[in-house]
């Protein structure tokens, strides 16, 4: 059963329908996501990542193909799927606590043993004391960590991640991507993050997959090697080999780039 991947594309394609007509927008996606894989999906814009990532919330269904979670297909959204955006989306009127408990009171599953876990987690990600602060006393790191809290909160089997640290400083960026990382080994989560930050990507995944477009596909799959995953993000940085993995992603781009045109949406 353990062997089962937490996350499968077979053969996944979709096409967009509007006034304007149908768009195929992914053609063929396969994958495989064991436990504890940490995958990250980078390509040109438009090329349909963010689009990958809702059919994976199953937001809604693929025109054709399959997405499996734990082996089971995919019908609708799923509290083994958390999902953490840009945008943090904090409800001002609600406390620090109260925000990080709303997807178990979705769920239907806030108990004050529950609670307890979310005072955990909060305390684990630097936020103790903030509980019953409220989100406008919080700089944007903070308000990011709650959201992750939020995420994490619900025990998903899989976290999707879609830029969540593109509107940060760097210095906060990477102090986030180090937490996340960390924290997300500890609990073996399994995670699929969309970035534009080449050197994010390559600094937290143990896969990096090289989207092309028109239409949107696995164009290349890049591991990333030991020394790179097993440091934190930030030293990894510093690593010889990491200068040669941004330049193999950066070649990819720029070829997809070269070859792909200009995208109609
Ligand atoms: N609801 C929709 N209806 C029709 N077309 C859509 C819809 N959503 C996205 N598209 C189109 O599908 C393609 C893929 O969009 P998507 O947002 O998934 O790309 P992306 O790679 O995440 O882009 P970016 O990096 O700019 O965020 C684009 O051409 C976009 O215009």
């Amino acid at each position: 059963m353990s062997d089962t991947p937490v996350l499968q594309l077979a053969d996944l394609s979709h096409v967009y329908v509007n006034e304007k007509g149908a768009a195929l927008v992914l053609e063929g996606l396969q994958l495989s996501l064991s436990r504890g894989e940490f995958l990250s999906l980078v390509g040109p814009s438009g090329c349909g990542k963010t689009t990958v990532l809702n059919l994976l919330a199953g937001l809604f269904p693929p025109t054709m193909g399959r997405v499996m979670l734990g082996g089971e297909t995919v019908t609708g959204p799923s509290p083994k799927v958390g999902y953490m955006l840009q945008q943090d989306y904090l409800f001002p009127w609600r406390s620090i606590r109260d925000n990080a408990a709303i997807g178990l009171e979705i769920n239907g599953t806030k108990t004050r043993a529950s609670m307890e876990a979310v005072d955990e987690v909060l305390s684990e990600l630097g936020l103790g004391g903030y509980g019953s602060r409220y989100p406008h006393e919080l700089s944007g790191g903070m308000r990011q960590r709650v959201a992750l809290a939020r995420t994490l909160v619900t025990e998903p089997e899989l976290l999707l991640l879609d830029e969540p640290f593109s509107a940060l400083d760097l210095h906060i960026k990477l102090q986030l991507e180090e937490l996340v990382q960390r924290t997300l080994k500890r609990l073996s989560k399994t995670a699929v993050l969309v970035t534009h930050d080449l050197a994010e990507a390559a600094a937290m995944s143990d896969r990096v997959i090289v989207m092309g477009r028109n239409p949107g596909r696995f164009r290349s799959e890049l591991v990333v090697p030991e020394e790179i995953r097993t440091a934190s993000p930030m030293n990894a940085r510093k690593l010889p080999t990491f200068q040669d993995i941004f330049e193999q992603l950066w070649s990819e781009l720029h070829a997809v780039e070269r070859e792909g045109g200009e995208n109609s949406g």
